[in-house]
């Protein structure tokens, strides 16, 4: 058996009272701190299971759908869409320069807004920092990316603002359906986070993230990775590139039996993240693994961390998980919660928050932004960067 993750397993779907909520709200943010990740057990009482089963569905048909179908609902600025990575294994070596260079990109905005420096800066960026991922990013080479992803953003009463393909334009309630049900959920944690947490009012990240306030960078994102088998790739590739999320959090639904997620973990080693952890085997549908992304991380100055996470294809003892396979194509489905655009990254009113000291050597997150102190980031603004760093070669195309 590979050395898995140790994530805890928590079971918020309550009905205990004040008492327990308070309980299962510390479990949470310990988990939040200590990993960045957390299985939510799916007692189907947030999320029924025929709703996921039902989404996977979807999403298998839409995979599936014929090419020039996709290519009409391809990935556009506003982050929706089709968008297929399968052209960057063409040209591996390029592949690696502008993979390097777009890392290079994102690091550098993340040295900026991490507050934590463990060393000294240079213009407001964290050299240790740049340096670790330079290290990293040596050891991880070749990089080659090989998903295919559907992003859904916000729907109106039950429509989708966007194109989406002919084949599954009659489940077009059912996915806006299922990106409710997340999105309530992204609720719920977010309020057992502020409860966790002390924040005063324990609703503040909830408060941010209500849709009626606005529009957001939200994401319901269906994901395919093809087969070892059917790809020039070979077991030393990556199928996702190392990276971490943007959002507050990310929900992720994966299906049992499908290896490939790991966790770069305190140590510096990469752990593979079960499906099915000890303890879940009998629930009817695996648990929902939820992650903080680069806000709720950003957000909090640091104390809840943003984990750094990838996809490969581990093998039988190459890294798999007792009873996971690469063999078959791999579904996933990620549900990136962002709060209203307009949100101003002001810091968390919590005592947990202000009493987690960032090393001396660095200053505020808003100074290091804008070093004048004129400006508090909005969700937005952080997001347009992440996004800008990611996608360096389509904006560029664009420009
Ligand atoms: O497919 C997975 O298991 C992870 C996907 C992921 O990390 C992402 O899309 O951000
Ligand atoms: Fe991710």
């Amino acid at each position: 058996m590979a050395n898995v993750a140790k994530i805890p397993v928590i079971d918020i779907s309550g009905g205990g009272g004040e008492a327990e909520q308070l309980q299962v709200a510390k479990e949470l943010v310990e988990a939040a701190i200590e990993h960045g990740f957390v299985f939510i057990r799916n007692t189907g009482n947030d999320i029924p299971v025929e709703a996921v089963e039902g989404a996977f569905d979807i999403s298998r048909k839409l995979f599936g759908a014929p090419l020039e179908e996709k290519e009409k609902c391809k990935y556009e600025q506003n982050n929706r869409g089709w968008s297929s990575m399968q052209y960057e294994v063409l040209d591996p070596k390029n592949q690696r320069v502008s993979s390097l260079q777009n890392s290079l990109r994102g690091w550098l905005l993340l040295s900026l807004t991490q507050t934590t420096c463990p060393g000294w800066r240079l213009q407001g960026v964290c050299i240790p920092l740049i340096l670790s991922h330079l290290a990293l990013a040596t050891s991880l080479q070749p990089v080659i990316y090989r998903i295919r992803a559907f992003n859904f953003g916000e729907f109106v009463d039950g429509k989708a603002q966007q194109p989406i393909p002919d084949t599954i334009a009659q489940y077009e309630g059912q996915v806006g359906a299922f990106r409710d049900l997340c999105y309530q959920m992204c609720l719920k944690i977010n309020t057992l986070l502020g409860i966790g947490l002390q924040v005063d009012p324990p609703d503040f990240f909830t408060a941010a993230h209500l849709r009626e306030k606005g529009t957001s960078g939200t994401i319901l994102r269906f994901l395919y990775y093809p087969p070892l088998a059917d790809t020039s790739a070979d077991r030393e590739d990556v199928r996702a590139g190392a990276h971490s999320d943007y959002g507050s959090i990310t929900m992720l639904f994966r299906l049992k039996g499908q290896a490939g997620l790991e966790i770069l973990t305190r140590e510096d080693t990469w752990a593979p993240v079960p499906v099915t952890p000890p303890g879940t085997e009998g629930d009817a549908a695996p648990p929902i693994l939820v992650n903080i992304g680069d806000l709720l991380s950003y957000w909090t100055n640091g104390l809840l961390r943003s984990t750094v996470h990838r996809v490969v294809f581990p093998g039988p003892g190459k890294g798999a998980v007792e009873g996971e396979t690469d063999a078959d194509p791999r579904y996933s489905m990620a549900f990136f919660c962002h709060p209203v655009g307009t949100t101003p990254l002001t810091p968390v009113p919590s005592e947990r928050v202000r009493q987690f000291k960032a090393p001396p050597s660095s200053s505020s997150q808003a100074a290091q932004l804008d070093p004048a102190g004129e400006k508090v980031l909005t969700a937005d603004e952080h997001l347009n960067m992440r996004l800008r760093a990611s996608y360096l070669q389509f904006y560029k195309d664009k420009e």
